[in-house]
């Protein structure tokens, strides 16, 4: 485990020297299988694999849950070394943000979608902190979780417009029995919640099957909402039917043969916000 990048440094010019490549997993902690999931594709991918565990303060808003965002380093780290993870990279906030820092990175449209609707600079505090965190790590290929698909978009177009020299991996979303994407925030859940909980994904699911039927996406989507209200989730952020590359809407009409689509939902439950989403194939 490293807490600096002049450490971290010391180990990858190492590898590299040594003609490694460096597989890369960023995280924010909490970690659970989903996480071990993607460590577990780098190293199928990478001679050497680091993870990071950073909870990021940039991607919060005033009011989100910094303060409170779980935090089990000691736990975290065990966990990687159960998958073998090579190295951890554990950065002070003054590491990856050196004071009177002022330069932070934008990816402009996609940023401002979907999520980023509901949570304004969330997308460019993530998108800040990942470009720097390619700086210190170096990674040869790195791997992002479907979970997150507008996330995963952002980091692929960032890494296209700046050229870093880095392949982007997509990690399939890891899920519990009854279909719920593992989340670190799933820990906030009350039991009652946590019941109720798998109705987004099986909201999605049902929705993404009638799309591919033909069934007009303004249906779909109108019965989408209702069958997650209807399992006790409160304010329902989004349900969206939109191109996996632009996060554009499409437009209301059957789906033609062959259109890339994919269904994107965040829905409030409790006091816990989930997403979730899931391709569509006609
Ligand atoms: N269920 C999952 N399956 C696969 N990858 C996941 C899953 N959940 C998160 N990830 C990925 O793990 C990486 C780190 O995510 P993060 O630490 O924010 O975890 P998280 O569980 O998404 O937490 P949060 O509750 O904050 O959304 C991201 O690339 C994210 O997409
Ligand atoms: C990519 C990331 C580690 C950046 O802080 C975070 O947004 C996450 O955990 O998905
Ligand atoms: N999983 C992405 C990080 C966040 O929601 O804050």
């Amino acid at each position: 485990m490293v807490r600096t990048r002049a450490e971290l440094g010391r180990h990858i010019r190492a590898w590299k020297q040594a003609g490694e490549s460096v597989g890369f997993v960023p995280t924010m902690g909490a970690l659970h299988s989903g996480h071990l999931s993607l460590v577990e594709k780098a190293r199928e991918n990478a001679t050497r694999t680091v993870a990071s565990i950073f909870v990021n303060p940039t991607q919060f808003a005033p009011g989100e849950d910094f303060d409170t965002y779980p935090r089990n380093t000691e736990t975290d780290l065990a966990k990687l070394a159960s998958v073998n993870c090579d190295l951890v990279y554990l950065p002070s906030v003054e590491e990856m943000y050196p004071p009177g820092n002022t330069t932070n990175v934008r990816v402009e449209g996609l940023s401002d979608l979907l999520d980023g609707v509901y949570r304004p600079h969330f997308f460019y505090g993530v998108a800040t902190v990942v470009a720097r965190l390619f700086l210190h790590v170096q990674p040869d290929v790195t791997v992002f979780g479907e979970k997150d698909y507008q996330q995963l978009q952002i980091i692929r177009r960032m890494v296209r417009d700046l050229g870093f020299p880095v392949q982007i991996i997509g990690g399939e979303t890891a899920r519990d029995a009854d279909g719920l994407a593992q989340s670190s925030r799933n820990l906030y859940l009350a039991p009652d919640d946590r019941i109720a909980a798998g109705a987004l994904q099986a909201a999605l699911h049902r929705a993404s099957v009638r799309l591919s039927l033909g069934v007009m996406p303004s249906e779909v989507l109108a019965e989408a909402r209702a069958l997650v209200a209807a399992a006790g989730f409160g304010k329902i952020d989004y349900v969206s039917l939109v191109d996996p590359d632009t996060l554009l809407d499409l437009p209301d009409a059957p789906l033609a043969p062959g259109t890339p689509a994919r269904l994107l939902g965040a829905a409030w439950i409790g006091k816990t916000r989930l997403i979730d989403n899931i391709s569509v194939a006609r």
